[in-house]
């Protein structure tokens, strides 16, 4: 089968961007694994679907799948190069879009000065809802919010000394968990990230941030993603890390996030609105390249 495609970006975090908008092409996880493969395929940590609207209320709909073939519920850097694919096409002239992903509605805005805005909905904290098994764990309190000690195997432990790791946890429509760490320089996130993903206390898995605080509006994040592995830079993972910090009484309601492949900007307006409150992501997307691929004939093994 060969298929068109557009490979995009946003702070570094990749996409292979496929329109589906005429019907579906029926991929299978092992194609969307090829398309992800750096060396035998294009290329990319999510393969991004442009679908038809579902229903009336919405312009488009937005399947994710991640590098390992597993579909996922949200992706903010995609969303934003989402927005950038339709406008870019003529798929819609509108400059605000609603897009129907697996974990609601988005609302995406190209905005004047380049960037794109996404109201990524309001973040999740019931647990179950997450989800994350607390059964038996004691939560300790750091700010106004709560931490979860998970305990640290000790072929993981950066010191005898250290016996557990403390986790903020939330949903942005899909399982984050953030670490603080004193520098994301030095944070063991190729160890700790396998580990804590797969951890059984999360059983949809989880994208790992680990969070460094420079000040009430200023942080730097790195973040090893659910089905991917450590990416140049996660969105959600990004709202997540200033929701989390804004509830422990770290940041003021508007951080300016730095990762490895660039910086976005998020805002939780919480004083205005509580915990309700829609979360705002702003930052790049650009398309990086066109093509067309040969995709051979992948059937899922039972
Ligand atoms: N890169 C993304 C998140 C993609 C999905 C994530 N790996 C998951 O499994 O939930 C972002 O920008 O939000």
């Amino acid at each position: 089968m060969r298929i068109p495609f557009t490979k995009m970006q946003g702070a570094g975090n990749d996409f292979v961007v496929l329109d589906e908008t005429r019907g579906r092409l029926g991929l299978t996880p092992a194609q969307y694994r090829l398309l992800a493969d750096r060396h035998f395929g294009v290329g990319a940590d999510q393969i991004l679907s442009v679908r038809a609207a579902p229903h009336a209320g919405v312009d488009f709909a937005y399947a994710i799948h991640n590098a390992d073939g597993g579909e996922v519920e949200n992706c903010g850097n995609g969303a934003r190069c989402f927005a950038r694919y339709v406008h870019e096409r003529g798929l819609s002239p509108r400059p605000t879009l609603r897009v129907q992903a697996a974990a609601g509605v988005l609302e995406l805005r190209l905005g004047s000065d380049g960037r794109v805005g996404v109201d990524m909905g309001a973040p999740v904290f019931e647990l179950e809802r997450i989800p994350f098994d607390a059964a038996g764990l004691q939560p300790r309190a750091q700010g106004g919010w709560q931490v979860w000690p998970l305990a640290l195997p000790a072929d993981l432990s950066p010191t005898p000394q250290q016996e557990q790791v403390e986790l903020s946890v939330l949903s942005m429509g899909n399982p984050h968990a953030l670490l603080r760490v004193a520098s994301v320089a030095e944070a063991p996130v190729a160890q700790w990230g396998p580990w804590l993903e797969n951890h059984p206390r999360f059983p949809r898995r989880v994208n790992v941030g680990f969070l460094q605080v420079l000040g009430r509006q200023q942080a730097r994040l790195r973040v090893y993603e659910r089905g991917v592995g450590e990416t140049l830079a996660c969105g959600t993972g990004a709202c997540a890390a200033v929701v989390a910090g804004i509830r422990h009484g770290w940041f003021d309601e508007a951080v300016e996030v730095e990762l490895p492949g660039g910086t976005l900007r998020i805002e939780w307006p919480l004083s205005r609105h509580g915990l309700a409150a829609s979360v705002q992501l702003i930052g790049p997307a650009e398309t990086v390249y066109e093509g067309v691929i040969d995709l051979p004939d992948l059937p899922e093994r039972p």
